[in-house]
């Protein structure tokens, strides 16, 4: 293992692992951290956590461990991933992990780049843009449970951390790799140890990788592993990778948590053609619907793709949480889901597409899947996931603000042949 990669929600370990495979890494996602130390064949391991919207001790301790599991895979380079959205809350966790992190690795700098352009995500004067709009402007002001109310990414982070924060602005970007290195090196002499450094394209992904070839820590988006591949392949460190295929021919259900925009619309065009169950916190929490009901429904419309669902409008989530608490409210949803998820295997299904971070992670959990081979990609930053474990099942982690308005037919078309 060359490249270690800590995952902070299972949506975004997939859509690095997608990158990093795109890159032509053999690459592994692992749920959790593997238990035991032996050596894993794979050149980028990405772990991924539940780490995003826990406490930030809880992430850093974590984190730890991840990174500890991965020095002792062989790993020169770690990424710490976390959202293209940056979500996080003052508290964290984005920051105390850096900073932890940074401090393991006795590493001087990392960049701090969430930037992924192909995803409508890019940095400017280190203002976080989403589809072309201020991060705060863009949706993500409602998010269920880390709200992003200010685009200004250092003084976002600057709320989470020790240490100041540098920025390398565009105009460094622009000018290539030996500009941004330098400008790095200036930032890590001045004692600013995390830098938000600007990125519109791929262009730029690619040249602020090969800047950081020799960097310790990497922290950012899917995005920012674009270049890291290029510079093991110039060291003559990949294997070309043997193709692999596999099939399920087990029925299709899609699970989504989300309750972020692109997830809402993918909701409704799924359900123009495909049965579907809304699951609302009231219902849920009084019991008035159980995951037997849900189980029924699937068992109903097996082989019509159904959908069950929690996605809804800003107002309902808020009303929700106002009711009984975010935090009671997320445990429910993640409950249910959990839950249902551990029967659907016993009912043939073979194919999941989930959509939500949060709401994959306790699926993937409670399946009790330990490794995830990646397939091709379904769309941007989503890929193709076969599972390990005894009962063969292809997945899709959809992240919630991903894919096109179809999603949840296609990927569980797609999931046939992996
Ligand atoms: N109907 C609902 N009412 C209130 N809260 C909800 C409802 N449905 C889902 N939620 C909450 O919204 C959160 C969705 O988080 P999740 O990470 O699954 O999606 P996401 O944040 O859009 O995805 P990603 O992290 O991949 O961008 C969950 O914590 C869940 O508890
Ligand atoms: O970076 C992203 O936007 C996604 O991979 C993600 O982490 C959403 O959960």
């Amino acid at each position: 293992m060359l490249l270690g990669c800590i995952a902070d929600d299972f949506t975004g370990a997939s859509d690095l692992a997608n990158t990093l495979a795109k890159g032509g890494m053999r690459t592994t996602q692992f749920v959790g951290i593997p238990e035991g130390d032996g050596r894993l064949d794979c050149e980028a391991g990405v772990v991924a956590l539940k780490s995003r919207s826990i406490a930030p001790a809880e992430a850093v301790r974590q984190s730890l461990d991840a990174l500890e599991w991965l020095r002792g895979q062989g790993c020169t380079q770690i990424l710490f991933k976390y959202c293209s959205t940056f979500d996080s809350t003052p508290q964290g966790n984005i920051g105390p992990v850096a900073e932890a992190l940074l401090d393991a690795l006795d590493a001087p700098v990392a960049v701090v780049c969430p930037a992924f352009p192909l995803a409508g995500r890019m940095i400017f004067a280190g203002h976080l843009f989403v589809g072309g709009r201020l991060l705060n402007e863009s949706g993500m002001q409602n998010h269920p449970l880390t709200p992003m109310t200010d685009a200004d990414l250092c003084r976002w982070l600057r709320h989470q951390t020790r240490g100041e924060v540098g920025l390398v602005p565009f105009d460094v970007v622009r000018r290539g790799s030996e500009p941004i290195r330098a400008a790095l090196d200036a930032q890590a002499a001045a004692g600013n140890r995390l830098v938000v450094v600007d990125a519109l394209g791929d262009e730029d992904l690619m040249a602020i990788g090969a800047a950081i070839a020799g960097h310790r820590l990497v922290t950012g988006g899917s995005g920012i592993a674009l270049g890291l591949p290029e510079n093991f392949r110039r060291q003559g460190l990949l294997a070309a990778a043997a193709p692999q295929q596999a099939r399920a021919t087990g029925p299709g259900v899609a699970l989504s948590g989300s309750c972020s925009v692109a997830t809402r619309e993918q909701v409704a065009v799924h359900l123009h053609a495909h049965p579907g169950l809304r699951v609302e916190a009231e219902a849920l929490i009084s019991s008035r619907i159980t995951v037997a009901d849900a189980l029924a429904f699937v068992s109903e419309h097996l082989d019509r793709s159904p959908l069950i669902y929690s996605t809804a409008d800003p107002d309902k989530v808020a009303a929700a949480q106002s009711r009984y608490g975010r935090e009671a409210v997320a445990q429910s949803f993640e409950a249910f889901f959990a839950d249902l998820a551990r029967s659907l295997p016993a009912l043939g299904v073979a194919r999941l597409a989930v959509g939500g971070g949060e709401t994959a992670g306790a699926v993937v959990t409670a399946l009790g899947i330990s490794q995830l081979r990646v397939g091709g990609e379904i769309d941007p930053g989503v890929p193709a996931l076969v599972a390990n474990g005894r009962t063969p099942l292809h997945l899709a982690l959809k992240s919630g603000n991903f894919g096109g308005r179809d999603f949840y037919d296609r990927a569980l078309r797609a999931l046939e042949a992996v």
